[in-house]
């Protein structure tokens, strides 16, 4: 039996991955330990969750996060966070299982997770393996553009945009500096901040990341095909990373409700367009950490 205790339960994320435990077979072992509605908030009552849990999932702003795993100092309690807060943090192990071939062995052995951010998941799917191949230089001056269902700003924007409405589009994160960018430039494996260009549309959950490159620069000289083959050796083992051919359009909400990742190749011959698509509330969020606890706890 493993105890698990979401901090943040009531939250998108911790709702998600609540359902998400609720809906495993019950032989697997998971006991959900859920706190006093009331008591939420409070640091005693949190302490004694993590006292009894084996692993506490993090679903809190960054602040709230950290204070859980000063909470936890001294307790036999692993932890899996969904928060920024630990994306780079030492002694954390990065939860992105797809990343090579040692990182499911790593999270499973860890004792603290980060949960990758959701835009990052898709930069970084794209980004690592072309960039260990030495297909894209990890100088090249990369450019990610990215639109999310507005679940991804958290309970209070779902439910400002449901009850007034929201922009219909809206880029955003003009200064250039996202919290996501330094986590996309160091787990890409990238020398230099990318341009990092998010964006949110007036559906609930959905994302697509896309990433052009014109070949002519790429030193390798890789063709558009060689691109999709390192992708594609890449995820050959994984049920949840799908490479799959080129569209002509994509929507960014076809994949919402689910945990799957489909990465894609589009090009003329000349240029190139990567586009990851996945739900920011699904592989995104709840569903990685979903897989990061079952690896957790061997189930
Ligand atoms: N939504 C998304 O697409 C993704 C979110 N994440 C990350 O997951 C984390 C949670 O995000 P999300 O679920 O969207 O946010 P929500 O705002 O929907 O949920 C956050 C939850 O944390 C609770 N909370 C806030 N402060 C405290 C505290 N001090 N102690 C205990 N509980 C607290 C909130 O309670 P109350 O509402 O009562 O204040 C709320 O239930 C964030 O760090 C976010 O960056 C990661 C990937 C994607
Ligand atoms: C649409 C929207 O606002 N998205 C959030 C990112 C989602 C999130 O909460 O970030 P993590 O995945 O790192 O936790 C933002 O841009 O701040």
């Amino acid at each position: 039996m493993a105890r698990i205790f979401i901090d943040g339960e009531a939250g998108t994320t911790g709702l998600g991955i609540r359902q998400r435990i609720e809906a495993l077979p019950s032989g697997l072992g998971f006991e959900i330990l859920s706190i006093d509605p009331a008591l939420r908030k409070d640091s005693e009552a949190r302490k004694e969750m993590l006292r009894q849990a084996d692993v506490a999932i993090l679903c809190l702003p960054d602040d709230a996060a950290r204070e859980a795993v000063a909470l936890g100092e001294g307790l036999d309690v692993r932890f899996l966070d969904a928060s920024t807060a630990h994306r780079r943090a030492d002694g954390w192990v990065y939860g992105f299982p797809e990343m090579d071939a040692e990182q499911s062995a790593r999270v499973a052995a860890a004792r603290h997770v980060s949960n990758p951010g959701c835009y990052p998941t898709g930069a970084i799917a794209l980004l690592r393996p072309l960039v260990a191949a030495g297909v894209i230089p990890a100088d090249h001056p990369i450019s990610v553009n990215a639109v999310s269902g507005y679940s991804g700003a958290g309970r209070s924007a779902i439910e400002a945009h449901e009850r007034e409405g929201g922009p219909a589009f809206l880029l955003y994160g003009l200064g250039l500096q996202h919290k996501h960018v330094p986590e996309i430039q160091h787990y890409s494996g990238l020398s230099h901040a990318p341009i990092f260009v998010p964006s949110v549309g007036h559906f609930a959950q959905g994302m697509i990341v896309s990433i052009p490159l014109h070949l002519r620069s790429l030193p390798s000289g890789a063709t558009a095909a060689e691109i999709e083959a390192i992708l594609l050796k890449a995820y050959a083992g994984s049920d949840v990373v799908r490479v799959l051919p080129a569209e002509p359009t994509l929507l960014a909400d076809s994949l919402a409700g689910t945990d799957a990742m489909e990465l894609r190749v589009h090009s003329d011959g000349e240029k190139l367009l990567l586009t990851a698509r996945l739900d920011n509330l699904g592989k995104g969020a709840s569903g990685a950490a979903i897989q990061n606890l079952r690896l957790m706890c061997g189930k």
